[in-house]
């Protein structure tokens, strides 16, 4: 069911430092800001040859990554994104094995314009998983 590492994301306290990094000390092809209002975050994603890297920074007040930031203050790796052909198939399977999926279970447009759709991290080893329906 799952396919390619599509991202692994970094909660980031200060983005302007954290695109410097990646672009002057690790060379790295750094992406422009984007606000996601709906996801209460700005995501920068990082291409690098087999996956991407999305810096996130809390947008508004209500950011799901605040609480995160708040335990973390100098950061921390947040997600990782998994591919999936059917975003409702998976879903559906995850939900009839005991998961729980994050939010009312709708998927909502990710930050590459396609479904996604996040599993609670206590059912996952205490990894948060996005999936993105490609
Ligand atoms: C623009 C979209 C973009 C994209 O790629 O397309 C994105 O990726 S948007 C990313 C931001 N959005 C989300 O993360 C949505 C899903 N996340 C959530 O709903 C929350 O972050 C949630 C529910 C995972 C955690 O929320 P919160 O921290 O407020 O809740 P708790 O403090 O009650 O946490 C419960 C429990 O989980 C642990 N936790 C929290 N966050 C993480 C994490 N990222 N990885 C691992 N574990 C996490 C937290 O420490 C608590 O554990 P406990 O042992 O009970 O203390
Ligand atoms: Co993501």
């Amino acid at each position: 069911m799952i396919g390619r590492l599509n991202h692994v994301a970094i909660a980031v306290p200060d983005l302007a430092a954290a695109i410097a990094q990646y672009r002057d000390a690790l060379g790295a092809e750094v992406g422009a800001p984007q606000d996601e209002p709906d996801h209460g975050v700005t995501v920068v994603f990082i291409n690098l040859p087999n996956t991407k890297i999305e810096l996130l920074h809390p947008l508004g007040e209500a950011s799901p990554i605040a609480g995160f930031l708040e335990k973390n203050p100098s950061g921390g790796i947040h997600h990782v994104c998994y591919e999936v052909e059917d975003i409702t198939a998976a879903r559906d399977r995850l939900t009839a094995s005991g998961a729980r999926v994050l939010g009312d279970g709708a998927p909502k447009i990710g930050a590459h314009g396609k479904p996604v759709l996040f599993l609670h991290p206590k059912d996952f080893n205490g990894c948060l998983i996005e999936l993105e329906e490609v």
